[in-house]
């Protein structure tokens, strides 16, 4: 399939003489050199991603894009398809994780409807993007037509577009989701599926060889997806083609992108694959429970912030790194400087 020409373009971010001036900025304040560790790298990149030394964080938002998966009958999952609705319910009630860490954090929520196996009807705070109920099977047919995989990257930027803020973080929700998050790794990475595979929201091992095999058996199957995003279109869900969308229309923006985890970071390789300079606008929340975050990550050269055994998805990692994000900022503009107060510097 061909990237269409709406894609965005986007711009690395290196600029030596602004980084010089950033390193300068971080190294003059009261604290021994390099001594506040990924805080000084992260806010030099927001300093990068920004073309300022004078930083800030303006309206973070965290959407989280929800969808069904036609892999799940399969037997891939330890839930029933049903919690996808229940849980972009109990969203709208305030009542998940990602309500609770972003209310605490100060971070506004956007509920995204990709295409769950439900009619909500009209519900508040609920944005309805539905582009189908739930993908098709790929252990029998592509996810989703090339039509439909364009008509989710073009909503998702088409939804980044409009926000007001300078950062965003991604999570999902999803069930049967990390069967296609892993098979869109093994086939963007060439890692072997027995290292993609995990156990979602909790296969027995038992579970995870058949999730393997299921996996194994489609990518056979499917093997003239190739491009990247015949890839996506073949086992990507609807949520995350519509959150590969909206990564490349915040990088465009010069956002900060937060990444959550596997299923995340999974829709970041697609991203990524068509616009490599993606990587420079993100920062990793953490590394998730899920089996092959960990190598997902080191792919991608990424070092995230937070190691908390999380495996949860709606972007509770993001949320809970937000503070760090505001700690980085908040220490290069109101920290002394060794000259103004008066403190000798390394001899
Ligand atoms: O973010 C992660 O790393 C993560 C790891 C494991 C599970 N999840 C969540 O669990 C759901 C998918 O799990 P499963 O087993 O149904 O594929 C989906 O709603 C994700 O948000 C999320
Ligand atoms: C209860 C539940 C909540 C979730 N949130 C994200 N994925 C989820 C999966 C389940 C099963």
């Amino acid at each position: 399939m061909s990237i269409p020409t709406t894609i965005p373009t986007i711009a690395a971010i290196d600029n030596s003489a602004l980084a010089a001036q950033l390193d300068q900025r971080i190294n003059n304040k009261t604290k021994p050199l390099g001594s506040l560790g990924m805080l000084e790298t992260l806010a030099k990149q927001i300093g990068l991603i920004q073309q300022t030394t004078d930083i800030s964080l303006k309206q973070a938002v965290i959407l989280v894009f929800a969808a069904d998966h036609g892999i799940v009958a399969e037997g891939i999952s330890a839930y029933p398809q049903d919690v996808t609705w229940q849980m972009v319910a109990n969203f709208l009630a305030k009542g998940a994780a990602i309500n609770v860490f972003a209310q605490q954090n100060h971070c506004d929520l956007q509920i995204i409807d990709a295409g769950v196996n439900h009619n909500f009807g009209s519900r508040d705070g609920l944005i309805d993007r539905k582009l189908a109920h739930g993908t098709r099977n790929f252990a029998q047919l592509p996810a989703m037509t090339p039509e439909t995989c364009h008509r989710a990257l073009a909503s998702g930027m088409a939804l980044v577009a409009e926000l007001q803020g300078n950062v965003i973080g991604f999570g999902e929700m999803g069930i049967g989701n990390t069967t296609a998050a892993a098979a869109l790794m093994h086939k963007l990475t060439g890692i072997p599926v027995a290292q993609c595979v995990g156990a979602g929201t909790g296969l027995s091992s038992d579970g995870v060889l058949h999730k393997q095999r299921v996996i194994e058996a489609a990518v056979a199957l499917h093997s003239t997806a190739i491009e990247p995003l015949d890839i996506l279109a073949t086992f990507g869900g609807l949520e995350i083609a519509m959150m590969v969308g909206a990564m490349l229309q915040a990088a465009e923006r010069r956002m900060v992108l937060l990444i959550d985890g596997f299923i995340v970071t999974s829709a970041l390789l697609v991203a990524a694959r068509i616009s490599p300079a993606i990587l420079d606008y993100c920062v990793f929340s953490h590394c998730s429970n899920e089996h092959g975050h960990r190598e997902m990550l080191q792919h991608l050269h990424a070092r995230p912030l937070l190691q908390l055994s999380l495996r949860l998805g709606e972007g509770t990692g993001c949320a809970l790194a937000l503070p760090l994000l505001h700690a980085s900022v908040n220490f290069l503009n109101q920290m002394a400087t060794f000259e103004s107060a008066q403190v000798s510097e390394k001899s």
